[in-house]
């Protein structure tokens, strides 16, 4: 080596930092450059003269390196950056970047091959170290877009279930401000009577339970008085009771009050709209006139409080609420249901638990409290001060039949009232039985009679001898009523 190549070539080799390897043309080891020992851990005699590839023990036999030195290099001057990963007994794993010069003879052979050696395994493990981090954050916040995606439609539904709730709190408030008008509270239940009583008590047994209620009686009882009394003793009492008349519109309205409907469903909707099932979700809806629904949407009422379940309308989405339902109705539904007007099924749902509202006359003892009370009342409001009911007077409102009950008995003293000029009462009304039935007819007395003992007969529900019996309203003892009916040809359905 000495002779070829002098000791300035040394001299250069030892002054590059990085491992340098001299080769022959046949890839044994010429010379390397004390970076090379000290780096690979070899000593000057164990590498020169030998094949590179047998360095070390044959840890060089590396085939990136021989792919390089005897097939890329044949054909090629210089390599640079020729990167080459390879596993060291003596050193471990090292990722190094090969540059590689081909020195020629004047005849152009291969004199010398130099490989230079960059040890770039700390380098490259940080790069890939990072490009690892940059790959996990990538895929972090990957998950984390898909993550903000789906809050954003949760936060979409929950703004939706906000609006509706929403919605569903203004038509509450509009039936609270009814309600404040209306000062309403038990108490306002005016009645002594043991039928009066016998009905708080049915109250009082049935507001705690979630039971639907059905409230029977004439017109002006006072049903939807004890539809509030239930309300107001149930859990539901701090929010509205929510209250539809089945009566007040004509059937194709009442079905888009009562579920509701989308904008578009129909003409005039022009936007979404809940509907009673929905504002009365989690209160009562009380049911005004429930003999009135129509037929066609008696399968829709019995599928909301079979199941909870209904459509609003111009929707295929389900709604479910969680609703008390009180219904109340001066009709016999019973005999409805005969008639074929009535759907039994929806009768027996609703019938569970029936209460039904005396008829004035039937508690005639509660008539002088109602007209303390509405005396009071009524002249409080109209800011007059009558204190003073003549015997003959509460005579005349106690015998009195009240067919229109206490809302006729309301009326007949607002008017006597106002037109009384004193601290005494003075009665305007006449207070007889209506008679037009019989004028300008031509029906016969046995008719007349015949309708009138059927309309009693239904509404005690047949029962013709003992309290609140038929024969008890007409005044007739039970044998006459019998014998009358076989004469008028009434039989019992
Ligand atoms: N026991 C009572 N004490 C005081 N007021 C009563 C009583 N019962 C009814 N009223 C009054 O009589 C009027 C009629 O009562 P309500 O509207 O509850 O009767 P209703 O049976 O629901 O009538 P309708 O069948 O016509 O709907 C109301 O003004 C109500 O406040």
């Amino acid at each position: 080596m000495g002779k070829a190549y002098p000791d300035i070539f040394d001299s250069i080799l030892g002054s590059i930092r990085e491992p340098v390897v001299v080769l022959d043309p046949d890839l044994k080891v010429i010379k390397a450059n004390p970076s090379f020992y000290d780096t690979f851990n070899v000593n000057p005699k164990q590498t020169e003269g030998v094949l590179i590839y047998d360095l070390g023990n044959r840890q060089w036999d590396i085939p990136k390196l021989k792919e390089l030195l005897e097939e890329i290099l044949p054909q090629n001057t210089k390599l640079n950056d020729f990167e080459v990963e390879h596993h060291f007994e003596s050193i471990g794993r090292k990722i190094m970047h090969l540059n590689a010069r081909r020195i020629y003879t004047e005849e152009n052979h291969t004199q010398l091959i130099l490989l230079a050696i960059e040890d770039v395994t700390d380098r490259e493990y940080y790069k890939r170290n990072l490009e690892d981090i940059v790959e996990k954050r990538t895929a972090e916040l990957r998950i984390a877009r898909e993550e903000a995606l789906n809050s954003k439609h949760v936060a979409e539904n929950a703004l939706e279930k906000i609006k509706c709730l929403k919605d569903q709190l203004e038509a509450e408030r509009a039936y609270l401000q009814e309600e404040i008008k209306l000062e309403f509270n038990h108490e306002n239940i005016i009645g002594r009577s043991n039928e009066i009583k016998y009905v708080f008590y049915k109250v009082e047994q049935i507001a705690a339970a979630d039971t639907n209620v059905l409230v029977l009686g004439e017109t002006g009882t006072g049903k939807e008085l004890v539809a509030r009394a239930i309300h107001g003793l149930s859990s539901s009492k701090d929010r509205a009771l929510v209250k539809m008349n089945c009566a007040a519109l004509p059937s194709n309205l009442i079905e888009s009050e009562l579920f509701g409907h989308e904008k578009g469903a129909f003409t005039n909707a022009y936007s979404r709209r809940l509907g009673r099932f929905e504002i009365a979700n989690g209160t009562t809806l009380f049911l005004d006139e429930i003999g009135e629904l129509p037929l066609d949407l008696q399968p829709k009422l019995l599928q909301v409080i079979e199941t909870g379940e209904f459509e609003r309308l111009g929707s295929s989405e389900t709604i479910k609420v969680d609703v008390r339902i009180i219904a109340a109705t001066n009709r016999n539904l019973e005999a409805e249901v005969r008639k074929g007007t009535f759907r039994e099924d929806l009768w027996y749902r609703l019938n569970i638990f029936p209460i039904t509202m005396p008829p004035l006359r039937e508690r005639r003892e509660d008539i002088p409290l109602l007209v303390d009370y509405f005396i009071d009342k009524i002249s409080k409001r109209l800011g007059k001060s009558i204190n003073l009911v003549p015997v003959n007077v509460m005579n005349t409102l106690r015998n009195y039949h009240w067919p229109g009950n206490i809302r006729e008995l309301e009326n007949v003293l607002e008017r006597a009232v106002i037109n009384s000029s004193g601290p005494k009462l003075h009665l305007v009304d006449e207070l007889k039985k209506p008679n037009k039935d019989l004028t300008n007819t031509n029906r016969t007395l046995a008719h007349v009679e015949r309708e009138y003992i059927l309309r009693v007969l239904e509404q005690t529900q047949w029962k013709v001898s003992g309290n609140n019996s038929a024969s008890e309203i007409l005044g007739l003892e039970r044998s006459t009523l019998r014998a009358r009916m076989r004469k008028l040809d009434i039989h019992k359905p």
